[in-house]
């Protein structure tokens, strides 16, 4: 379904500056959306326009299928389902205190004191900003004003958030937490809408961008569509994300599999091609016909199992210290990844979860989740990047637990069990305390026979 449509957009700012032209885009409901292009491309413009704060020189914007109107009714109503971010937080804070801030939004839509109360406790919970609702916003930090205007427009409810460059001025980890918020909205059904020069991020993140330059859109479609595209890539003066570099390099060099678009660091791992013969820098004192233990090796190396411990036997050693050694492999178990839902929480059932199940890595996503483990003493592995570390954790043979809740416990449980189904690689998932979801994979009575390594 459609839920924001724009057809033949344009502006002009009073200078004359042509910021939009010749826009025709359609935005499906419940989608994470980049845009991407250069400073100057029009994507602040656009944004403006797709909020109603701008109003088009020519052509219209749809909502549901229904045009903008302008008048100050239409407008509030927009307003209060396409809720907007602004690249500087500053220009969006300015009340007293966070809570007053927060509520603005809310009071202006004319909600009942008692209904406005609720969105904003409610926003500040899902941002993690409650202990902080009585300090003046300009005495935080740039993540948490950050949040601060995200928990502003999460308290009108809106159907869609626009943000404007969410990830400008934050800290790698402040960065990734803000996406993991995003990604729990849209689990709950908002609409993601983003701009960035961040091709990593729109490249990782999205299910559909759009490349603007010079006011127009050039490009569109799935991330791997338009990222594979050189030359509109060139165009928009952008350059191809970092994972799909790595990969066309080991491609190119007969290390990879062709026609893989990998976006997440367990996708690269997987496309790689078993091998045999590998040169590596041996001990001291190591002789050629030595047996040498490498380790462990997963995905396409493995011949008989999903995970696998690496010998070797050492064919040549080289002047300089290295040898080309022979890999011997042998088929041991891949861990696992229990998910805990944190709507049905219970202290001494995590507890003994932790300790039955011989977990060793614990990882929290959503606020909620990451709150209740701090609260009580859960020591957390992780708490940004969760899924894709935690597989990364699984495919090393150990045995993980992710807390989190409500849409984002089935969103970990389909991203891993995507993960287990494409890469062919054999490790259990499944959500512990929710008996109806409950599911394993993997665990068939031909498992390979456990080994020490
Ligand atoms: N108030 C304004 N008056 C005149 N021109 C403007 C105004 N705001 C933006 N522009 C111009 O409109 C064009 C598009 O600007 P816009 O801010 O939409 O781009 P952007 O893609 O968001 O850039 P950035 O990535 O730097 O934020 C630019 O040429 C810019 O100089």
């Amino acid at each position: 379904m459609i839920i924001l449509e724009t057809r033949d957009l344009k502006y002009t700012y009073p200078d004359g500056t042509v910021a939009i032209q010749d826009l025709n885009i359609e935005i499906k409901k419940g989608k994470k959306v980049a845009f991407v292009g250069q400073n100057g491309s029009g994507k602040s413009t656009l944004f403006l326009l797709l909020n109603g704060t701008l109003k088009p020189a020519e052509g219209d914007v749809f909502f549901h299928g229904v045009p903008f109107k302008y008048d100050s009714k239409s407008l509030r109503e927009i307003r209060k389902s396409i809720g907007i971010v602004f690249q500087n937080s500053d220009d969006q804070i300015f009340a007293p205190t966070v809570y007053q801030d927060v509520a603005f939004g809310p009071a202006n839509l004319g909600y009942s004191k008692e209904r406005v109360d609720t969105c904003v406790q409610q926003a500040l919970e899902q941002v993690g900003l409650s202990r902080l609702k009585d300090k003046p916003p300009h005495h935080l930090s740039g993540g948490q004003k950050k949040r601060v205007a995200i928990a502003g427009i999460m308290a009108m409810e809106p159907e869609v958030i626009i943000l404007d460059e969410p990830l400008s001025n934050l800290d790698p980890v402040g960065a990734d937490e803000i996406m993991d918020l995003l990604n729990e909205f849209n689990q709950f059904g908002s609409t993601i809408i983003i701009s960035t020069h961040d091709v990593d991020l729109a490249y990782r993140w999205s299910d559909y961008v759009f490349l603007l330059s010079n006011s127009k859109i050039i490009g569109q479609g799935t991330p791997a569509e338009v990222f594979k595209d050189f030359d509109l890539l060139k165009k928009t003066g952008l350059r191809q994300p970092t994972t799909l570099e790595i990969y066309h390099e080991i491609e190119r060099r007969g290390l990879a599999s062709g026609g893989n678009s990998p976006k997440t660091i367990p996708d690269l791992v997987n496309t790689l091609k078993p091998i045999d013969l590998i040169w590596v820098d041996v001990p001291p004192g190591i002789k050629e016909g030595d047996s040498l233990n490498l380790g462990i090796m997963y995905g396409q190396y493995a011949t008989q199992s999903p995970y696998e411990a690496v010998n070797a036997t050492v064919l040549h050693i080289h002047p300089d210290g290295r040898a080309i050694v022979e890999l011997k492999r042998k088929g041991i178990k891949a861990g696992g990844v229990l998910i805990y839902d944190t709507d049905n929480y219970s202290l001494p059932e995590v507890k003994q979860i932790l300790k039955e199940g011989e977990i060793v890595f614990v990882g929290a996503m959503g606020k909620k989740s990451k709150i209740l483990a701090e609260h009580d003493g859960i020591r957390l592995d992780v708490s940004s990047g969760v899924i894709d570390k935690t597989i990364l954790t699984a495919l090393c043979g150990k045995r993980c637990l992710i807390l989190t809740a409500g849409g984002m416990v089935d969103h970990a449980l389909k991203r891993i069990k995507e993960y287990v189904e494409t890469s062919g690689i054999e490790f259990t998932v499944g959500v512990v305390n929710r008996e109806e979801d409950y599911q394993w994979i993997g665990e068939t009575k031909d498992s390979p026979e456990t080994f020490e390594v």
